[in-house]
This record gives structure tokens, C-alpha cells and sequence, in this order.
């Protein structure tokens, strides 16, 4: 009797990730069960070759879409959403540019060899020390948020006699369709230069007293995250063409630059429905290009800095169950609560944003009857949840294998040790091969941060 054939998960898992003949769950060819006897769990898992294509796709859709208007644009993958050496190598392999918002981030572009002229670094409040690494590693491009920091920028860059290429991060007054705390735009936030109150105009001012130490590029825009439609990337488009032009009429200088920023949503559940990059790069070029026609200005060059699409699709967290709980939730509603072996400390989106998220079991199928489940972690707060609400089969058990996608983007960079709890480490799987990105915490780990008292003393 010939095997039952693989079967292909949705699009909210990696790519060709399969449920196999014996029932477990395959991505980029390797079955988890053999994922968790060599590695244990919880794991973050990344499909190399989902992040490599999800990289591409980017870069040829906005290379090709504004190409075809005229100008070109390119791809800062924003390393907040996860960043460690092979991730920024593999960027660089691909193409991409980079954008870090800390001396942490800088710092393993760093030692990954990424060059600083590929580099962007953001941050409404960069240091002192945070300025000067990246002027003297050669950064192309420093998004300045502040009074304050355009003349620090301007005194550290003339004290290492160098023009360095500046960006004004703009608050454009857009309220983008997502959750409060990852808007970025609207005025009551800390992020960019008013337009709405003349602090930008302003801020071009103050940045052209200095051309002996600053270059001014252009303007940049980040909505907010998790975006799925175009009209607010529409609405700071028309807004930031209106004051290049209003630039380029007060002080006669065309700026060069336009950057966007991310946000591109993904699919966390299958309710949700994200643009493609074709789609979006189709969408942005059309919408930059009418902005610059309606007002008769040249088209800028573009970038954008996509974060979780690029990798949050190419992560999976591993768990295994430890605990099953009914409780009678309502008089109509049991819920199983299945205690996985993480929680909030590898992913404390759900906690923070209320975000939804999906799981599979990994280790098998089953035909018992599905019963709403809660997966939940093993942290001290009853909001330590992982998945709100999923159906799981009913005879779900200790030792299962659970697995949860969509946690490429901002699970790791978010994580805490919570609870004294060891952080996972970050595993490549790629077809023929696995390879460890960043290893697993340890409790020896937490503790070597700690300080003995000396003998002697008080
Ligand atoms: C300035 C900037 N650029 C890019 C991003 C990346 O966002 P996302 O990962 O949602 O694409 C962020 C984070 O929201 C950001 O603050
Ligand atoms: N950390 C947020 C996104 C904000 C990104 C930084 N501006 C998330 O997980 O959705």
C-alpha cells in the first residue's frame, strides 16, 4: 500500500513546510521531532532559504517597480525585528542594505563585515558614543530625530572631519491601521519632526547651518508596523513630496532621498492577508511617482526598511508540552490550557500587543476531536500567553511537540530572561543541513552577570 502523500502547510508557515506521511511536521527538510532530539526545545527555528527568498523578492519588486518610474530604490532590512552575524551576512549575500538603531545592532554589522556605507542608524535618542561608532565605521546614512542631536551629529562629524549624510525623520501626521503601541506617525508619539507645526522646516534649517559637518539626503517616514493596506504610505508620500518641493523652494536644494520606512504586514493567522512585495513595490511606486507629478518634482530615490516581512514568516518556535488543563471557563466553553516549556520570555508579543499567533502539533496527527485551546508558558502571570485561542486535537499531552510560526520577527530581539528563564537558541535549518545561530542560553549564562561580594567585604 503506497504511503499517504506530504501535505503543504498554509502561508503562515515557512514555505514547503509539510506535514509528513508519519504525521510530523518538515521544514526545509528536516522533521522536528529530529530537530528536538538534537537541539531540545523551546528552539526558534529560521528557514534559511524562506529568509533568503522573502529577500529577493523584496529587492527585485521595488528594483523593478521603480525602475520602471525612473529611479531606483533599495532595501534597508530593519534589524530590529532579529538580528545576529549569519543574519547580516546572509543580508549582505543577498544584497540588502541595513538598518540598526542601537550601538548593539551597529555592532554586529560590524563583525559582520557589513560596510557603513550600507549601513543606516536610527534612534531618538543615540549617544554620544553611539554617533561616533557609526561616523567613524563610515555609515552612510544617520536618521536624526532630534534638535538636540542635529548639532551633536554636526559637532562629533566636524571634530572627525567628516560630512556625514543625514536623514530628518518625519512625523507625518498619519494614523496607520494598527495596534496603538506600533503606530509611528500620528503627533502624540515620540518619534520625527512635526510637520503639521513647522519643527521640520525648522530642523532643514538648523541641518543646513552645517555643511561643513552634515549632508543633508532627504526625508524619512515610518507609519508604524503590521500595515496591510497602502493608503497611509500614500498619505506621508504626498506629505514628505510637499516639503521636498517646499525644500527646494526655500533653500534651492533637491533632496535626493525619500525613505518610507516597514511595516509591510504579515500573516500571523490565516485570517490575515499581507500584500505581496510585487504588490506593495507596484502600490509605492505608483503612489511616489503621482506625488512627484501632481507637484512637478523629480522622483527621489527610494528606500524601505522591511523587518518582519523579510523574517517573521521564516520562524517557528518549538515547545514541548509539559502540562494539559480543563478549565471551566464558562458553562457552555472548557479550555484547555496546554503549558508549553517557554512563554513570555521568547515571545512577549501576545502579552504586549495582544497579538494572535497559530499552533500545529509537530510530533503527529491525531483524529481525537478538536477542543479550544489557550497555549500558555510557564511564567509567573496569567498573561503569559503564547496562543489565545486554537483548536488542538483533544488528546494533546504531555511530551508533544508543538510548534508555532510566524516568530521570526521580533520574538528573539524581544525576548527576556524572565523568571530566570534561559533565552532558546536560534537554529538555521536549511535543505542538507542545520546550523546553530545562536546558542542556548544557560543558567551558568545568567549568573556570570552577577558581582560576588569579595571576602571581607562589608
Ligand atoms: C524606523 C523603522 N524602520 C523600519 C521598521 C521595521 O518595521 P517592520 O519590521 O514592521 O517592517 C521599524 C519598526 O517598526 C522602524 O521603527
Ligand atoms: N516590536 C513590534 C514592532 C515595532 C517595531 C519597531 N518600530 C512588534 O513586535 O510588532
Amino acid at each position: 500500500m503506497n504511503a499517504a502523500p506530504a501535505t503543504t502547510l498554509s502561508a503562515v508557515w515557512p514555505a514547503g513546510t509539510q506535514r509528513t506521511p508519519e504525521g510530523a511536521l518538515r521544514i526545509a527538510g528536516h522533521d522536528l521531532r529530529d530537530v528536538a532530539a538534537q537541539y531540545g526545545t523551546p528552539a526558534y527555528l529560521m528557514d534559511e532559504a524562506d529568509i533568503r527568498a522573502r529577500a529577493r523578492a523584496f529587492k527585485q519588486a521595488f528594483s523593478e517597480a521603480f525602475g520602471a518610474i525612473g529611479t531606483q530604490a533599495d532595501v534597508f532590512y530593519a534589524g530590529k525585528a532579529f538580528l545576529c552575524t549569519p543574519m547580516a551576512r546572509l543580508l549582505l549575500e543577498e544584497g540588502l542594505s541595513l538598518d540598526v538603531c542601537t550601538g548593539g545592532e551597529l555592532a554586529v554589522a560590524r563583525k559582520a563585515g557589513f560596510p557603513g556605507a550600507k549601513i543606516g542608524l536610527h534612534g531618538n535618542n543615540k549617544s554620544v558614543p553611539e554617533i561616533e561608532d557609526a561616523i567613524t565605521y563610515g555609515v552612510g546614512r544617520l536618521i536624526v530625530d532630534s534638535f538636540e542631536e542635529i548639532e551633536r551629529v554636526a559637532s562629533i562629524a566636524s571634530a572627525h572631519g567628516v560630512v556625514q549624510g543625514v536623514m530628518l525623520r518625519v512625523k507625518t501626521g498619519v494614523e496607520a491601521h494598527t495596534h496603538e503601541f506600533i503606530a509611528t506617525a500620528h503627533e502624540d508619539q515620540k518619534f520625527g519632526f512635526s510637520l503639521a507645526d513647522g519643527q521640520l522646516m525648522d530642523a532643514v534649517g538648523r541641518v543646513l547651518k552645517h555643511p561643513e559637518a552634515l549632508r543633508l539626503l532627504g526625508f524619512h517616514s515610518h507609519i508604524g508596523s503590521q500595515i496591510f493596506d497602502s493608503e497611509g504610505f500614500a498619505v506621508a508620500a504626498e506629505r514628505l513630496i510637499h516639503v521636498q518641493l517646499q525644500v527646494a523652494q526655500e533653500h534651492g536644494i533637491v533632496l535626493p532621498e525619500l525613505d518610507l520606512g516597514g511595516g509591510f504586514g504579515i500573516a500571523y493567522t490565516d485570517d490575515d492577508t499581507p500584500l505581496t512585495p510585487q504588490q506593495l513595490a507596484e502600490q509605492l511606486a505608483g503612489i511616489v511617482q503621482r506625488a512627484c507629478d501632481a507637484v512637478g518634482h523629480p522622483v527621489p530615490h527610494i528606500s524601505i526598511e522591511p523587518g518582519r516581512a523579510i523574517v517573521g514568516p521564516a520562524g517557528v518556535t518549538l515547545y514541548e508540552v509539559g502540562t494539559v488543563k480543563p478549565v471551566h471557563a464558562t458553562d457552555e466553553l472548557t479550555r484547555y490550557y496546554v503549558s508549553v516549556d517557554g512563554g513570555m520570555s521568547d515571545n512577549p508579543r501576545p502579552a504586549l500587543y495582544q497579538a494572535d499567533y497559530t499552533a500545529q502539533l509537530a510530533d503527529r496527527t491525531s483524529d481525537a476531536a478538536p477542543v479550544t485551546a489557550r497555549v500558555v508558558g510557564k511564567h509567573c502571570e496569567s498573561g503569559d500567553i503564547v496562543v489565545r485561542d486554537v483548536q488542538l486535537p483533544g488528546d494533546i499531552q504531555a511530551g508533544d511537540l508543538l510548534a508555532v510560526p510566524a516568530t521570526g520577527a521580533y520574538c528573539r530581539s524581544l525576548s527576556s530572561q524572565y523568571n530566570h528563564v534561559p533565552r532558546p537558541p536560534v537554529i538555521a535549518l536549511r535543505d542538507g543541513g542545520s546550523r546553530v545561530w545562536i546558542r542556548r542560553e544557560t543558567i551558568d549564562d545568567l549568573l556570570a552577570l552577577e558581582v560576588e561580594e569579595a571576602e571581607g567585604e562589608e
